[in-house]
C-alpha cells in the first residue's frame, strides 16, 4: 500500500480491530455484544481486538456499580471473553470493573486476554473523572472507584508493544510519554467519553498523543445511551504515528441520537461495530527516524 507521503508500507503489517458498543447494567447482554465483535474481528482477519472501557457494564449509580462488580477469576463476563479469545485464537484488550484492593470500591481496569484465553496483563486507571461542568457532565468517578498506583510497562502483542491507559488518562501527556520511553509502539485509550467533552477534546487529544509520542493510538469507545443519565460520544478510532486517522466509527449527540440525522433521528449504537486498520511498525520506525524528538532534559525534567 502506498501512503500519501510516498512511503511503501511493509507487507507484513498486523491488523488491529476496534470495537464499539453501548454497555448497560445488563452484563449478559454486554457480553453477547462483545462476543459478536470478537467474531467480526476474527472474520476481518484482525490479530487483536480492542474493546472500550467498562465493557462489562455501565451502572446508573455508584451503589449499582458496587453491586455488579465481580472478581475477574469468577466473572462470567471475563470468562465468556476468555472462551471467545480461545475459540478464535484472538487476543482481546478490554476495560472492565474489578473489586478494589481496599474498601468498598471498584477498580477501573484494562485486561489483556491472550489468544489462549489467559488474563496476561492488567492496568488500573490512574486518573479519575471528577468533574462538575456547568450545563455539562457532573460525574464523580472517585465516589465508587479506587485509583491505580502504577503504570503497566508496555507489553508485547501480535500488533506491537502496547502501552495501556484508560479514558480520562488521555488528558495527561506524562504517562503516554513515560510509556513511549519504556518502549510502547501503540498507546491504547479504551474510553467512555461524555458527548460535550468528546466533541470538544476527543480527536485533538488522541491525535496529539499519537503525534507527540510517534506511536499508533488505538481508542475503542462506548457509544450511545447507557441509561437515563449517561450517553457516550463514540468515535472510536485508530491513529497512526503521523497523526492520521486510519479508521473511525460513528458517534451520537447528547440525546444518544446518531449524529447528523437531525430531530427525530435514530437512536445510536443499536448495533455493535468494528473497524480495522493496519499497524505497520516499519512505518512507525520511519516516522521516529526521520524526525527524532530529542528531549532537552538539561533544561526540563525527563518524564
Ligand atoms: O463509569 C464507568 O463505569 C466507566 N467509567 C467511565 O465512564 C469514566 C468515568 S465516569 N469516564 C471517563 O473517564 C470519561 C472522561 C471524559 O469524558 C473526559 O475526559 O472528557
Amino acid at each position: 500500500m502506498d501512503n500519501d507521503d510516498g512511503f511503501l508500507q511493509s507487507r507484513n503489517a498486523a491488523r488491529a480491530a476496534i470495537g464499539q458498543i453501548c454497555s448497560t447494567a445488563d452484563i449478559a447482554h454486554n457480553l453477547s455484544q462483545c462476543q459478536t465483535l470478537v467474531q467480526k474481528a476474527a472474520e476481518a482477519g484482525a490479530q487483536a481486538l480492542f474493546l472500550p472501557e467498562a465493557s462489562d457494564y455501565i451502572a446508573t449509580s455508584a451503589g449499582q456499580s458496587l453491586s455488579l462488580v465481580q472478581a475477574a477469576t469468577t466473572s462470567p463476563f471475563v470468562q465468556g471473553l476468555q472462551s471467545s479469545a480461545r475459540e478464535h485464537a484472538l487476543p482481546i484488550h478490554v476495560g472492565i470493573h474489578e473489586p478494589a484492593t481496599r474498601g468498598a470500591k471498584v477498580a477501573n481496569t484494562l485486561l489483556w486476554i491472550s489468544s489462549t484465553g489467559d488474563v496476561a496483563q492488567r492496568y488500573q486507571k490512574l486518573h479519575l473523572f471528577d468533574v462538575s461542568i456547568a450545563n455539562g457532565p457532573v460525574l464523580q468517578e472517585s465516589a465508587s472507584v479506587e485509583p491505580g498506583s502504577s503504570l503497566l510497562p508496555p507489553f508485547e502483542t501480535p500488533v506491537g508493544n502496547v502501552g495501556a491507559l484508560i479514558c480520562f488518562d488521555l488528558r495527561f501527556p506524562e504517562p503516554s510519554l513515560a510509556l513511549r520511553r519504556q518502549g510502547a509502539q501503540i498507546l491504547t485509550y479504551p474510553s467512555a467519553f461524555t458527548v460535550p467533552t468528546g466533541r470538544a477534546h476527543w480527536e485533538p487529544l488522541l491525535r496529539a498523543r499519537a503525534i507527540e509520542t510517534q506511536s499508533y493510538v488505538v481508542a475503542a469507545a462506548q457509544c450511545g445511551r447507557h441509561n437515563e443519565q449517561r450517553v457516550s460520544y463514540g468515535h472510536s478510532m485508530i491513529i497512526d504515528p503521523w497523526g492520521r486517522i486510519l479508521a473511525e466509527l460513528g458517534g451520537v449527540d447528547e440525546d444518544g441520537m446518531v449524529e447528523g440525522k437531525g430531530a427525530g433521528g435514530v437512536e445510536g449504537a443499536s448495533e455493535p461495530l468494528i473497524a480495522v486498520a493496519e499497524i505497520d511498525l516499519g512505518y512507525l520506525e520511519k516516522v521516529r527516524r526521520e524526525m527524532p524528538l530529542l528531549r532537552r532534559t538539561d533544561v526540563y525534567p525527563e518524564v
